[in-house]
């Protein structure tokens, strides 16, 4: 047969109808009036499992018993989508019966698929759904900012970690470029796409607040196909809080463990060295000190001097912070309680804080905190060198030299009968009085240097050195903290500083002195005092606030408080004293 024969052939219907049955993917089943199988196509050979050769001209009930196409032909009624199973393969089959163009039924025949393989892949739809919803709740709970892009870089997912972090929300992220949220560095999404290899712990900078942050970034792929890449992005400054805060506390359990002598406090300020010399003296004495000075400017640093330098050196040195306890549980605290003076489980007596330091010192820190009561108990002891513990009658004998501490006007305290007169002059045998850091300008370089030292040492750090304007800034400022102020300063411009940096620059000491605010500057100083000094020292936050303004210039801070310069510099300098 020839080309144009086989062509021509082909274009009859009868030819074309048999092809299309012989290659449907559908089986195809039909009978005739006496149920004889005249029609069996590869695909229900497929599905049958017999060949068409072994069933055309065989009683369909032989071949497949529950065809239902004798039924059809006796109904003449089409049965459509009907699900069955066939050698345990679920089929979808249409019987419909074949009509003569009169209308007669001639026969019968069945169109099925299986479906065994739609219904496997239905259930992998649903279990994906289900991989889904779970990866949606870790995706959600997990405390670490996630962002997910496209090969191509554009952002297609973050997580609500992520907003909360970088302070972008999913508007300002998806859809856009990998670089929105990078604020210093270098976009790891992007490097992780040009080089298909994962990046771990690389520190940068994020979002609108420059976060510090650690992010690892990871590629996706599909089939050996890179469709894009998922960053894990670590806070970082509250890791580095945390770690501050470690190491603060480390350094305070050193300086604890250490013995602080005299010449561990840094003075150069005559006014500081006049403290220091009647230090000295009282450390001779077994008198009663009393140490007046605001906090942080080294009350404590100087209690335990005298300890040291007293010829109680080889007794404990105990310290009572009386702010930090309630009235009750002070007074046990310090004269201790005997058996039975309180009901239920705390049995058994206790020595108090001054029998405890029999023979030593005790240290009572923030001793204006006491209440009237407490105040009357104290001078007691302080007079009679004696003792009752709570819920006791015996008389105790102790050998303590008491240091007290205050930030308070205890004069001030003392007119509004906060402060019991007796025990304030029972006390003010040997006032001592520490100056806030802002009157010792002179002591601040000092300082500031010994700190470097030490904070280099706990932090690796080889910092030799403060720009001429940032240590400025340091003499100008008013130093509400004093020197736990400065320290903090300090540790705080290291930690903010590169590894590689070795002189700290006005940027790195910037945020810290800024953050405090008017009203956090004003409270700590203006109470207690009398008018003269709150508006001095009001007069004073106006000035530093304008000078941080006109970023130091005194000309320009001079007109923004409507003041001449002369007078500013005049201010300025009688701060200074
Ligand atoms: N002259 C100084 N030389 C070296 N370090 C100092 C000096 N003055 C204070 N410091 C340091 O400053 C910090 C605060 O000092 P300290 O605790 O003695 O102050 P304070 O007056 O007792 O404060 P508060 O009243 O808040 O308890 C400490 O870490 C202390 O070591």
């Amino acid at each position: 047969m020839t080309q144009s024969d086989k062509a021509k052939e082909w274009g009859q219907p009868q030819l074309q109808l048999d092809a299309l049955i012989q290659a449907m993917h559908d089986a195809m089943v039909a009978i005739d009036l006496r149920e004889t199988i005249v029609l069996f196509n590869p695909s229900a050979e497929r599905l049958t499992g017999v060949r068409a050769e072994d069933a055309l001209g065989m009683p369909v009930s032989e071949v497949i018993p529950n065809s239902r196409l004798p039924h059809i032909l006796q109904t003449g009624q089409a049965e459509i989508n009907q699900v069955q199973m066939l050698h345990h393969r679920s089929i979808v089959t249409n019987r419909v019966p074949v009509l003569s163009p009169d209308g007669d039924v001639t026969g019968a025949i069945a169109v099925f698929r299986d479906t065994t393989e739609l219904l496997d892949l239905a259930a992998e739809v649903l279990h994906l759904k289900e991989i889904q919803t779970l990866l949606e709740a870790i995706f959600e709970a997990t405390q670490d900012a996630i962002s997910v892009v496209d090969q191509h870089g554009i952002g297609l997912r973050i997580n609500s970690e992520y907003t909360r972090l970088t302070g972008l929300s999913e508007q300002d992220v998806i859809g856009k470029a990998a670089t929105v949220d990078i604020a210093e560095g270098e976009s790891m999404h992007m490097r992780v796409l040009k080089t298909g290899q994962p990046v771990r712990n690389v520190s940068m900078k994020v979002g609108p607040y420059r976060k510090d942050v650690l992010v690892n970034v990871a590629p996706m792929r599909v089939h050996d196909q890179l469709i894009g890449s998922v960053a894990v992005i670590h806070d970082l400054s509250e890791m580095r809080a945390l770690t501050e805060q470690l190491q603060r506390a480390n350094a305070q359990i050193r300086r604890l463990a250490t013995k602080i002598t005299f010449s561990d406090i840094i003075a150069k300020s005559p006014a500081m060295l006049e403290a220091l010399e009647a230090a000295k003296q009282a450390a001779r004495t077994r008198a009663t000190v009393l140490l007046r000075g605001e906090s942080g400017c080294g009350k404590e640093l100087f209690a335990h001097a005298i300890h040291q330098a007293s010829d109680r050196v080889s007794g404990p040195f105990l310290r009572v912070n009386c702010a930090a306890l309630s009235d009750s549980v002070l007074e046990s605290e310090l004269f201790g309680y005997e058996e039975g003076a309180f009901t239920g489980a705390r049995k058994g007596g206790r020595r108090g804080f001054f029998e405890e330091s029999d023979g030593g010192t005790l240290f009572l820190d923030e001793i204006a905190e006491l209440s009237i009561g407490t105040q009357a108990k104290l001078l007691r002891v302080l007079q009679e060198r004696e003792i009752i513990p709570v819920g006791g009658t015996r008389v105790r004998h102790v050998d303590v030299r008491v240091i007290a501490a205050t930030h308070v006007n205890l004069e001030k305290a003392m007119a509004d009968g906060r402060f019991r007169e007796d025990l304030y002059y029972r006390l003010h045998v040997l006032p001592i009085a520490i100056p806030p850091l802002r009157k010792r300008t002179q002591d601040i370089p000092l300082l500031a240097f010994n700190f470097l030292t030490r904070l280099n040492a706990e932090y690796g750090r080889h910092v030799h050195s403060i720009a001429d304007d940032a240590l400025a800034r340091l003499l100008e400022y008013a130093w509400p903290g004093n020197v736990r102020e400065l320290e903090n300063v300090l540790s705080r411009a290291l930690i903010r500083m590169d590894y590689r940096e070795q002189i700290i620059e006005l940027r790195h000491l910037v945020p810290s002195l800024e953050q405090r605010d008017v009203a956090t500057d004003v409270f700590p100083v203006l109470t207690d005092d009398t008018l003269a000094n709150q508006l001095k020292r009001a007069e004073r936050i106006a000035i530093e606030n304008a000078l941080k303004k006109a970023h130091g210039n005194r000309e320009e801070a001079a007109a923004r408080l409507g003041v001449s310069v002369r007078s500013l510099y005049y201010k300025l300098s009688r701060d200074q004293e």
